[in-house]
């Protein structure tokens, strides 16, 4: 019913191993649901006959999302709760980067007013036997592409970053916390004080895991 097929940009489901984030490490073993930045939901209150027009192409919402799990009871309500929490914590965020580069506060507040706000569910299986002797990875190395990502995660292990030694470093989950990955667009706008960390899911557990990144930028 929200097929990513039926999407301009990249909204909705996708099914088990049709993506593959890293191109020399096999098909993701995870299917997700994406929904992206949409004014109408802004926790700041947004005059939708205000957008201004070189803003409007950059409006990737799309309402069949919402349409297409209109039988779920709070559903829409219950993901759009926490999405807006995610957008007004990382409106915060920047501005607490702004500071630790020695610029004003408010230094990136109007690039944020319509900012790329994409929340994404990560449902990853547990691995067949076939799976686990491919080694495939549960998702691909790879770098995130926006400012920063909030990504929270459940307690199953799988997150790895990978360190300046060239080491895969467990990100052992933490109960009650989430990640802040820094992203290719920080790195770019902060002449890499701020470096965006290559991450990827390897899943060798018995047990499934769910991951909800938040990726955040302009
Ligand atoms: O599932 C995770 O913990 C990581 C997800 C991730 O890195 C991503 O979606 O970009
Ligand atoms: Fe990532």
């Amino acid at each position: 019913m929200i097929d990513v097929l039926k999407s301009k940009y990249f909204n909705g489901y996708r099914a088990f191993k049709t993506s593959q984030s890293n191109a020399t490490e096999g098909f993701d073993v995870k299917e997700s649901m994406a929904w992206r930045y949409a004014p109408q939901y802004d926790p700041v209150a947004k005059d939708m006959n205000a957008i201004p027009e070189e803003v409007k192409p950059w409006i990737r919402g799309e309402e069949f999302i919402w349409e297409g799990t209109a039988h779920l009871p709070g559903f829409k309500e219950d993901v759009l709760t926490y999405w807006a929490s995610c957008v007004t914590l990382s409106r915060k965020l920047v501005q607490a980067f702004a500071l630790s580069l020695g610029l004003p506060e408010e230094y990136f507040d109007s690039k944020v007013t319509y900012p790329g706000a994409d929340g994404v569910f990560n449902y990853y299986p547990v691995n067949t036997k076939e799976e686990l002797s491919d080694d495939n990875v549960a998702l691909g190395s790879h770098t995130d592409l926006q400012l920063f990502t909030l990504l929270w995660q459940d307690m199953t292990r799988g997150l790895q970053v990978l360190s300046k030694e060239g080491q895969w470093i467990k990100a052992v989950p933490i109960e009650g916390t989430i990640v802040v990955n820094i992203g290719d667009f920080m790195m770019r706008l902060s002449n890499d004080v701020y470096k965006s960390t290559v991450h990827r899911v390897y899943n060798r557990s018995n047990v499934e895991r769910v991951s909800m990144p938040f990726f955040f930028g302009e």
